[in-house]
């Protein structure tokens, strides 16, 4: 994924690229938002992370003037958001959920459209389809309709078409679910490399490690509500969840399990067979107090592992529930 030219080359002074406030939305009597703040700073890939049906998508569509609301107010490039804002749109991107593209036209033809929609200049348009084709990798696949693609490919040329016009500001909305691992690096990477070439991107997702992997914030939200805002470290000392330790020995005894479950920083353990799981609270030497209680009680220890939190514990500490429940 290369590409020529900066995505956008304005140089104005912007302090949050997205500020929106006290955001309330229902369907019917379901209530997708409420009461939902957001502060993206300009420059910054952003990460939404929250379980399915949490209401990413619905915050997503309003912030495009795309769905209207009962409450709040929504700043975008620093301007007001409404469903008139056609100028504005322009300096935004989107990359669907779902995939939209026409199976009647090829990726070049695609990608032309949509950039059509906002770059009436055919010259202009051709560099900028060409840039985005060599942007995702399909210069093999020009011609090809959206049918004969692989669902990676159709997820990259999805990106192309929203990307095309060079945005300023782009929202990612789940773009690698049902991606073949080497297409989802691909996407990762693009990602960031749109970012260093100076688009503020919003990334939503149900899968903590790529929004822990590429996202300098993160904002937690669950049931139409901010939880918890932060870089991942931050999100993750929130909360009073250590490691996970988990410890191989084959000669356990009830002993060695008591001794573990006494140590003062032991929140839970888990025996299956041979092997203790071990969740623990926050503390400076968790590790070595499990391994010298087991060797205390005359454990032969084998494989030993330590999983240091992550945003999973802190959604289970915020909420009582796993994200990908
Ligand atoms: N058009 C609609 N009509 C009625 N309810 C809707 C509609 N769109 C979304 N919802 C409901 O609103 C809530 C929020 O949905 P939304 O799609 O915004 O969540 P999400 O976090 O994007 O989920 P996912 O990760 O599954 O895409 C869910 O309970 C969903 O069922």
């Amino acid at each position: 994924m290369e590409s020529t030219t900066p995505l956008h080359s304005s140089t104005s002074e912007k302090t949050e690229a997205i500020n929106v406030e006290g955001l309330t939305k229902s369907y019917g009597d379901m209530l997708a938002l409420d009461s939902f703040d957001l502060m993206v700073h300009d420059g910054e890939i952003f990460g939404l992370l929250g379980p399915n049906g949490s209401g990413k998508t619905t915050a997503i569509r309003c912030m495009l003037g795309l769905l209207t609301f009962e409450s709040g107010s929504i700043t975008i490039l620093g301007e007001r958001m409404t469903p008139r804002s056609y100028e504005l749109r322009r300096r935004i991107g989107v990359v669907p959920q779902d995939v939209a593209v026409f199976d009647a036209l090829n990726v070049q033809e695609n990608i032309d459209y949509f950039c059509s929609l906002y770059v009436p200049d055919r010259t202009r348009r051709a560099q900028l389809v060409d840039e985005a084709i060599e942007f995702v990798g399909l210069e093999d696949y020009r011609r090809f309709r959206p049918k004969k693609l692989s669902g990676g490919l159709l997820r990259r040329l999805n990106i192309a078409c929203g990307i095309a016009h060079k945005p300023e500001l782009i929202f990612f909305d789940e773009p690698t679910v049902a991606v073949d691992p080497q297409s989802r690096n691909a996407i990762l990477e693009g990602i960031k490399r749109l970012n260093a070439q100076g688009a503020t991107v919003v990334y939503t997702s149900h899968y903590m490690e790529e929004v822990e992997q590429i996202c300098d914030r993160i904002l937690i939200m669950d049931r139409g509500r901010h939880l918890a805002l932060g870089t991942a470290t931050q999100l993750t000392a929130m909360t009073d969840t250590g490691e996970t330790i988990t410890v191989d020995a084959a000669d356990l005894t009830d002993d060695a399990v008591s001794a573990i479950e006494a140590l003062p920083h032991v929140d839970s353990v888990d025996r299956n067979g041979s092997e203790l799981t071990i969740v623990c609270t926050q503390g400076d030497r968790n590790l070595i107090d499990v391994l010298d209680a087991l060797h205390g009680a005359g454990v032969r220890i084998g494989h030993v592992t330590s999983q240091p939190p992550t945003l999973n514990d802190v959604f289970l500490a915020l909420t009582g529930k796993k994200l990908r429940d």
